[in-house]
């Protein structure tokens, strides 16, 4: 069936959902675009201020109903009021965030964003995480850039998650990695409109409704920028920390800065500053050209304030090897790239915790006390 007819079975089917006030959801004006990708179903009910709570059960017989209609696929039905689709108030200060709650089995979280896109975020993201798996940690990582998701490219994931019975999603496996993200429940090509709550709603799904296990650590892969997912991400659990990913060329930091800026106003630890695409290595001699200068990145992270944990250079085959789905520390783990990855992993450790050895042995205790090392 086609995505619009499953999307106007499903609008019908919603009649049968009753809301407060007696109407029905088909005919309710909060109702959102019904989403269909081959993999899940998203739609949001927007209410009145103070009617979240008496709309849920109607959530719960929305999510019943679109669930019958599109049997194995995730369903995601957000409720939405005023308040929350208005975004952080940075004006009066800090934001007022709502409780953080773990999410079940992670034991440390530890983002990695940038100012704007294309700096190599989400390469450096899914090399930090094999970087931490290669140390015996127990990693996952989440795409949380649900407007440009691409670890399943980079991690060559194939088919969609699996959903249990009870609508929890099986983690992909890839390269000792539990990987999710959106993207492989997306058709290719396909683009999917997520308005901001939404968005957030979904994150929430792809973050708590995982079965990612027992983790020692979760990479999050966020969009590029600031925007309601970091919000979102920000406000419901407590990261380890962030790590923020530029470009020489945009060591202006006019971007990184308003993204730290925003971290650091919803108390975010800043764990340091890559810079990606740093200097070339020429692939006949592999000599080093800096073609960019060389102390910019460290003089721009003490200008924001963190440490600066290394740089990545600029490679052809970093851009071939993750276009093919294996990344450097998979494809060449012994060469130059691999080996700047892992020395940012270490520095990254470092900077979580008293040096990078102590913060492994910590992270990786397990409950009988001893280090995790059989990924
Ligand atoms: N050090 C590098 N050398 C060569 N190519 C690179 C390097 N880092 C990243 N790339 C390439 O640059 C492109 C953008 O990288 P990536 O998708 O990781 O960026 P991003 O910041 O996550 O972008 P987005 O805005 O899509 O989230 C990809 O094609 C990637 O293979």
């Amino acid at each position: 069936m086609s995505d619009p007819d499953l999307a106007a079975r499903i609008k019908s089917a919603l009649a049968a959902v009753e809301i407060p006030g007696g109407a029905d959801l088909a005919g309710y004006a909060g109702l959102s675009e019904i989403i269909v990708t081959p993999g899940a179903v998203a739609f949001a009910i927007s209410v009145a201020q103070g009617m979240e709570a008496a709309f849920g059960p109607a959530r719960e017989q929305a999510i019943a109903v679109a669930q019958r209609e599109a049997p194995g696929r995730k369903v995601m039905v957000s409720i939405t009021s005023e308040k929350q689709t208005g975004g952080p108030r940075f004006s009066h200060g800090t934001p007022q965030p709502p409780g953080k709650t773990p999410v079940p089995g992670v034991r440390h979280i530890i983002a990695v964003g940038s100012g704007k896109g294309g700096v190599g975020k989400s390469t450096t993201a899914v090399n930090l995480a094999l970087a931490f798996a290669a140390e015996g940690l127990r990693t996952g990582i989440l795409d949380a850039d649900l407007y440009g998701p691409s670890i399943p490219k980079l991690l060559g994931l194939e088919g969609r998650p699996a959903i249990r019975e009870d609508g929890i999603f099986t983690p992909h496996g890839a390269y000792g990695l539990k990987a999710m993200s959106i993207g492989s429940m997306l058709t290719k090509d396909q683009a999917v409109v997520w308005r901001g709550p939404m968005a957030t709603s979904a994150l929430r799904q792809l973050l708590r409704e995982t079965d990612w296990g027992e983790l020692d650590v979760l990479v999050v892969d966020l969009p590029p920028g600031t925007g309601d997912i970091h919000i979102s991400l920000f406000q419901q659990v407590t990261l380890d920390g962030a790590v923020i990913v530029s470009t020489p060329q945009d060591l202006a930091l006019i971007d990184a800065k308003k993204a730290v800026d925003m971290m650091q106003r919803m108390g975010v630890r800043l764990l340091g500053l890559v810079e990606n695409m740093s200097y070339f290595i020429a692939p006949d001699t592999g000599r080093r050209y800096d073609i960019f200068g060389t102390g910019g990145a460290e003089r721009a992270a003490a200008e924001l304030g963190m440490p600066f944990l290394g740089a990545i250079p600029l490679v052809m085959s970093i851009r071939e090897d993750s276009d093919a789905g294996r990344p450097p520390l998979v494809a060449e783990p012994d060469g130059p790239e691999a080996k700047a990855f892992r020395q940012i992993a270490r520095a990254v450790l470092a900077s979580a915790g008293s040096d990078p050895f102590a913060t492994i042995t910590e992270w990786a205790s397990a409950a009988d006390g001893k280090a995790y090392r059989d990924l």
